[in-house]
């Protein structure tokens, strides 16, 4: 897997009152989509397009235009639904897919509760959104769930991410033959024994959404 930080000054400072926890719901909110937007730069360096031959006012050019089909982007409910909009205000032509996973909070594993995804992602590049990557249990198994139906490329765009949970989706993923890419905000130290990411901020859930 091809990790990026995007370690860029205005992500970290944004990162920086994400991670405060005096930071409310609605500016929380308001970060997420401004980092995402910041980070789906980076995230689509290598979207998929082809020439397209235009005329301006002064002379017939060629320039690109983004290829069919259109990606497909993931936000990972609940918490990477507050990473949608500010991936979509980047890639308007691009379609939406939905997981729904949540961690069982004692085992730390993840279930899916919900998918609305297209049945064929044959040729399909994917952009997985979800703010936090801890042990890596949720990411990998949408991973490999986006690769049974035949997604061919695949993109997770994460704020943060725990070292540990880097390890474990390379290792899951290790028999791919697919480019898998990450690009994160921040490698942060470490996982506590609530396999929650230190620092980290929290729960990204409960402080997009509330505690349900
Ligand atoms: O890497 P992992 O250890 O799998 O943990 C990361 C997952 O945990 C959080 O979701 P959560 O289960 O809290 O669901 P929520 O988004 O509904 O709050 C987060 O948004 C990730 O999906
Ligand atoms: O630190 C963490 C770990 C998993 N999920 C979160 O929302 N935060
Ligand atoms: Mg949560």
């Amino acid at each position: 897997m091809r990790v990026h930080v995007a370690d860029h000054p205005l992500i970290t400072h944004k990162l920086t009152y994400l991670r405060d926890k005096r930071t409310d719901s609605p500016t929380f909110r308001r970060l997420a989509e401004e980092l995402v937007t910041l980070l789906a730069y980076e995230a689509t360096r290598d979207v998929r397009v082809e020439p397209y031959e235009i005329e301006t006012p002064v002379a017939p050019t060629t320039g690109i235009k983004l290829s069919n089909p259109k990606p497909l982007i993931v936000p990972i409910l609940r918490a990477g639904l507050g990473m949608l909009e500010g991936m979509v205000r980047l890639l308007p032509s691009a379609e939406v897919g939905f997981l729904g996973m949540q961690r069982n909070e004692e085992t730390l594993e993840a279930i899916t509760y919900a998918n609305r995804l297209p049945d064929d992602l044959s040729g399909r590049q994917c952009y997985v959104l979800d703010p936090m990557l801890a042990t890596g249990g949720t990411l990998a198994m949408s991973i490999q769930y986006l690769v049974e139906r035949g997604a061919d490329d695949i993109t997770a765009v994460t704020l943060l991410a725990a070292p540990e949970g880097i390890k474990y989706v390379e290792d899951e993923l290790a028999g791919l033959d697919i480019p898998v890419h990450l690009v994160t905000g921040a490698i942060d130290e470490k996982l506590n024994e609530k396999g929650y990411i230190v620092p980290g901020l929290g729960d990204a859930g409960d402080r997009l959404y509330g505690v349900v």
